[in-house]
């Protein structure tokens, strides 16, 4: 069978708690195929609208198609198609690691090798320690060990290495991206611009409930290319209007004595012309840097808050 949907198809997706609207007006499409993050402040609206996706919130409006399905009516055809990774719960307290990974896998058609994957992540030392004495890093771990081991077509991953030491953290970005590599689609929330950088073929950016920005990272931090600045040290006080020419169209300033920035859209013509306008004063410019914008910068002019 052909599959020619998208892996999720969101529009107008509106989700209320109460008095307080979350998610208002939520349009989202996700392809099939590779690595989609969710980015956004605390309390955008990225978990409800994840959980709506996973069939756990019912929507107070718009329409939600997982894998061309609805994930509430029906959840028992889209349930085996999908691995959820939740922030937290959804294991039995009792149950040894291990055991619940080989329970899970048993579930499936075509599941995963579970002794590979729990060494891979680093949870063959713990597999007899029942979940609720396993750390906080081996419980996450572990689901997602349980939300990949089915060899799903599509997984949703809650803040998959929030709190995760940084061997941990490696361990899991090199499972993910081998799932990426297997053809199955991703969409993760987190909170670490590093991670969505490395990771994403396509960031959403979610701000008070709506997406405000989705694409590549790289379109993303192009978008404000002109941003981008050079900077460098030199004896103060030199001629700026004559650094400007030889700039232009960029721009010359000197924000503190002997410290200069050359800001617009850099080139390597800009930064040729800023060398040759140094070397035509005989001064070797120190700390010259080229500063790119990153998403971290794109994050902060769309929503004027740091992710965290
Ligand atoms: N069960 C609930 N009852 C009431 N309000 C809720 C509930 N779940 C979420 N909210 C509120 O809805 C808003 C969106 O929450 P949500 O968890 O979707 O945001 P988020 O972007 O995932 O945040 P975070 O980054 O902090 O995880 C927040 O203001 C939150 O307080």
């Amino acid at each position: 069978m052909q599959q020619t949907e998208a892996a999720v198809e969101i529009s107008g997706l509106v989700k209320r708690y109460g008095d307080k609207t979350a998610v208002q007006g939520l349009d989202l499409v996700v392809e099939r195929g590779g690595l989609t993050a969710v980015l956004g402040p605390n309390g955008a609206g990225k978990t409800s609208t994840i959980e709506v996706c996973e069939g756990y919130r019912r929507p107070d409006g718009g329409r939600v198609r997982v894998l061309g399905l609805d994930p509430i009516a029906d959840a028992p055809k889209l349930r085996p198609r999908i691995g959820v990774m939740l922030q937290s719960g959804g294991v039995y307290q009792a149950v040894r690691a291990m055991e619940m990974l080989r329970h899970v896998a048993s579930l499936y058609a075509n599941p995963l090798n579970a002794d590979e994957l729990a060494e891979r992540l680093g949870l063959d030392s713990c597999g007899r320690t029942p979940y609720r004495r396993l750390s906080g890093g081996q419980q996450q771990r572990l689901s997602l060990a349980l939300a990949v081991v089915g060899r799903p077509e599509l997984v949703f991953l809650d803040e998959p290495t929030a709190g995760l030491d940084v061997q941990a953290r490696h361990a899991t970005w090199e499972l993910i991206e081998q799932l990426r590599g297997d053809g199955v689609t991703i969409v993760l929330t987190t909170h670490l611009l590093d991670e969505a950088e490395r990771l994403a073929d396509k960031v959403a950016i979610i701000d008070s409930g709506r997406v405000i920005a989705c694409d590549s990272p790289q379109r993303l931090a192009d978008t404000t290319r002109e941003q981008d600045s050079i900077r460098f040290e030199a004896p103060a006080g030199l001629d700026l209007t004559a650094l400007a020419i030889a700039v232009a169209p960029a721009q010359a300033a000197e924000p503190f004595p002997g410290g200069y920035r050359v800001t617009g859209e850099i080139t390597p013509d800009t930064l040729a012309a800023t060398t040759a306008w140094c070397a035509s004063l005989g001064i070797m410019p120190r700390n010259l840097q080229i500063e790119q914008r990153s998403l971290e910068d794109v994050f902060l002019d769309l929503t004027g808050r740091e992710l965290r």
